[in-house]
């Protein structure tokens, strides 16, 4: 079966051999294997933490996170009781059914709705809908959120936080050069341009690019995914370096394998009309 869905996960099998894996809880893809183009070899092309909590108990530490209603930390009153990075990563999400299934792409869709405890922390009326896409070579994601309400405007960030698996001691993110920046280790200071052709992360970043294009390319020992988001204006590019031995659920020297590439709404809010949806996409390629 090409969809295959239990009480907590999903697996989805594309007839060429990519695969997904993800977690209800959170909507949290948790593995993407594909092939290589001239290879042909299946591989992981995300990064889980091995040590990441896969039993509902604790946001992923891997994969690609859902982030909603805002990219952490929250900065607005309405959100202060709410957790870092919001409540979409950290609810459990439900299956919506086979959106496709053909020799090119099998896709699902999922669905949030608000729960008793969400509306209790974040009264605004909002539905969200996750469609995962899979094609030989390619992972499309595409959340959409609706807002149906009839009279009050819903503002929110969004985000996807995919850890991209890669060897950071020899890849690179291109193109960013010339952008400008807010640098989040450091707080409070001007924004900065970007100056380097390609920006590595053997040091700790974290990094929002504002208007940022739309298409990167992540790219180490001669293989890479291709990262393209479409209403998603920046780009976050966050690896915590030795920092991260402060993370339970990162194991040591963890960090030397990623690069998170976060297409998002991150520097700025959208404001989505009363009976309006909005899309951001991200589409992951082999390259
Ligand atoms: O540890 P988490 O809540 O998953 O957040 C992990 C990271 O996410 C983003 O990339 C932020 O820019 C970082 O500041 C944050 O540390």
């Amino acid at each position: 079966m090409p969809v295959e869905v239990t009480d907590s996960r999903l697996e989805i099998s594309h007839p060429n051999g990519s695969s997904v894996e993800l977690l209800l809880y959170g909507a949290n893809i948790i593995s993407w294997k594909a092939p290589g183009k001239t290879d042909g070899a299946i591989e992981e092309r995300l990064y889980t933490s091995p040590k990441a909590f896969l039993d509902g108990s604790k946001p992923v530490r891997g994969g690609i996170p859902v982030v909603f209603p805002f990219f952490g930390p929250p900065t607005r009153p309405e959100h202060s009781q709410l957790s870092q990075h919001g409540f979409a990563r950290s609810e459990v999400w439900k299956f919506d059914g086979i959106v496709s299934d053909n020799a090119d792409v099998v896709s699902v869709r999922l669905v949030f709705e608000p729960n008793d405890s969400v509306k209790a922390k974040f009264p605004a009326p909002f539905r969200l809908f996750y469609i995962v896409a899979l094609f030989a070579h390619q992972l499309n994601t595409s959340l959409h959120v609706e807002n149906p309400s009839e009279t009050q405007v819903l503002t929110f960030q969004a985000l996807l936080h995919t850890y991209i698996r890669t060897e950071v001691a020899v890849s690179t993110v291109t193109p960013l050069k010339g952008l400008t920046y807010i640098n989040k280790l450091k707080p409070g200071l001007p924004e900065e341009v970007e100056t380097r052709d390609e920006v590595d992360v053997k040091e700790p970043a974290d990094f929002v690019y504002k208007l940022a294009g739309g298409d990167y390319k992540v790219v180490g020992n001669g293989k890479g995914i291709h990262v393209q988001a479409k209403g998603f204006k920046d780009v976050v590019i966050w690896n915590p370096g030795t920092d991260g031995k402060k993370m339970s659920d990162l194991a040591e020297g963890g960090w030397d394998h990623f690069i998170c590439v976060e297409p998002g709404a991150a520097s700025y809010w959208i404001d989505l009309s009363p009976g309006s949806t909005w899309e951001g996409q991200q589409i992951l390629t082999v390259l």
